[in-house]
């Protein structure tokens, strides 16, 4: 293994990462389309930061690290959502 390879796999993941964060952003407008109560709905950020955390500390990445990533990504979807619905 040497860098070349090492960034090549990293360049991989990046690329899964992409493609996830797409196929999550329709989920989540889908989510909005079938009748989720509120865009913001702050409960089920909670719930899912948690459930986050939890995943990270049992796969060796550190908790605060997934939480501060999620919090980026749940404020994007939202305000990806508003932008969408004109708010
Ligand atoms: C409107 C919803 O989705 C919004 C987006 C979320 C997300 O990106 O996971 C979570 C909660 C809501 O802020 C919903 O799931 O009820």
């Amino acid at each position: 293994m040497n860098l070349e390879d090492i960034r090549l796999q990293v360049d991989a993941i990046d690329a899964r990462i992409v493609g996830l964060l797409a196929q999550r952003a329709r989920l989540v407008r889908d989510a909005v389309r079938y009748g989720a109560e509120q865009i913001e709905a702050r409960e089920r950020q909670e719930q899912i930061i948690q459930h986050v955390r939890y995943m990270a500390e049992h796969q060796g990445l550190p908790p605060h690290m997934a939480e501060r990533i999620f919090r980026s990504i749940l404020a994007e979807m939202v305000a990806l959502e508003k932008r969408e619905a004109g708010l």
